[in-house]
């Protein structure tokens, strides 16, 4: 990456829109959709979109934008912004494509793009002929690429772009790759104003992904210097259990301590949610199975059991997550945990693991986590609670 915007710590906070410069008609469109405050990946994109320019997005050598920051900071918005400023409404053409790995994604992304862009016709592929934006999964947009025009695409976004990379979905970029145009690629020297962006966005994405997807990438928003980190407004806590099977006794002692209210709850197989919720169920009636299919909306009292590919960028109401298969690796742990701590608020994350897991798990957390406060407890099989073990890890 040639260049890096926004690692200043000042960054690190929302700030009031007023101290923000930016055009006008962004500033309106923002203030009518209730936004006081940009969040820090926010502010570092309308820095880098607008510095020394008068509204327009630059159309320098700055082209490509990675928008790498922890989960629950705001991407989403903050890739919508160069969208409300460079979609032209008048023209009824396809300019922005948004990819995202879920359909339970692709519908949370379409309600804000909605909301955000109220005079674009914004589609999850119906009528797609007649739109400005689409908002569709890999599998959909394949489908649809023969019917599409890419002659006025200016913006190709990937949201959670590690994941749509993932080897499973490898064959989808080949196909899409073949659908754009030369121009889509041109060299700075000779791009035109129909040049496109492409925007990747993700809390967890590596070098490795950037150049995979042969981006000549110029700017990073990273407000935090890392994008794989843990937002630090969470709690975070691990529950040692000396066996397997105590795990769910540590779960459901976990889950009657006060306020565990809305809590997400990562199984690490898929075909191991069901079981766990129906047993739950026997406890918590409020107890649901994500397989069974979860809205964006749902923001009641639940208890939500869910395996990690269900509920990627999935932006839930102040849940606390519960671990209950100890996470192997840095992504898992950041995207589970980030289900909580949303937004720049509190949030609460338990894990559970065995005597065996417990060294493996802790150096995953530790490597991620911000404030490298963790407090660690265990299952008491005598007494049947879960003990503080007064110690911090
Ligand atoms: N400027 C803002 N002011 C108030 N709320 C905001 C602002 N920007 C975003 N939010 C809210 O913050 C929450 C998290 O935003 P978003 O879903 O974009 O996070 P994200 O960074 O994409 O997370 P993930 O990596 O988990 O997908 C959402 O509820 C969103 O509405």
């Amino acid at each position: 990456m040639s260049e890096e915007v926004g690692k200043r710590k000042s960054l690190e906070l929302p700030i009031p829109i007023d101290d923000v410069k930016m055009p006008a008609v962004l500033k309106e469109t923002l203030v009518k959709r209730k936004i006081a405050e940009l969040f820090p990946v926010q502010r570092a994109m309308v820095d880098a979109l607008f510095s020394g320019t008068s509204g327009q997005i630059s159309c320098n050598s700055r082209r490509d934008i990675a928008i790498l920051s922890p989960t629950g900071s705001g991407k989403t918005l903050s890739y919508i912004i160069p969208l409300i400023m460079g979609i032209q409404t008048d023209l009824e053409v396809l300019q922005a494509i948004v990819v995202a790995p879920t359909r339970l994604l692709a519908a949370q992304v379409l309600e804000e793009m909605v909301k955000f862009l109220p005079r674009c016709n914004v589609s999850n592929g119906t009528n797609a002929h007649r739109a400005h934006a689409l908002v569709l999964t890999p599998g959909k947009l394949v489908d649809l690429l023969p019917t599409l025009s890419p002659t006025h695409l200016r913006f190709l976004v990937f949201d959670e772009a590690d994941r749509l990379m993932a080897e499973s979905y490898f064959s989808w970029l080949r196909q899409l790759d073949g659908w754009l145009p030369a121009w889509a690629d041109a060299t700075p020297a000779n791009r035109t104003r129909r040049q496109m962006r492409r925007i990747v966005v993700s809390a967890t994405l590596t070098d490795a992904h950037v150049s995979r997807l042969g981006l000549r990438m110029h700017i990073s928003v990273q407000p935090y210097g890392t994008g794989c980190q843990v937002p630090a407004t969470i709690a975070e806590s691990m529950v040692e259990c000396e066996y397997d099977s105590e795990k769910l006794h540590a779960l459901k002692a976990v889950l009657n301590e006060p306020d565990m209210k809305r809590v997400v709850i990562f199984v690490s197989q898929r075909d191991a949610v069901s079981r766990l919720a129906a047993e739950l169920a026997t406890t918590f009636p409020n107890a649901k199975d994500a397989t069974r299919g979860l809205k964006s909306g749902d923001k009641s009292d639940m208890i939500i059991v869910t395996s990690d590919g269900l509920t990627r960028g999935i932006d839930f109401d102040s849940y606390h997550v519960v671990q209950y298969d100890a996470p192997t690796h840095q992504q898992t742990y950041v995207h589970r945990i980030g289900r909580t701590g949303r937004a720049y608020e509190r949030g609460r994350a338990v894990t559970l693991a065995t005597k065996k897991q417990m060294r493996g798990a802790l150096g995953v957390i530790r490597k991620v986590s911000r404030t490298g406060e963790i407090a660690m407890r265990h299952w008491d099989s005598e007494s049947m609670c879960v003990v503080d073990a007064d110690k911090k890890a």
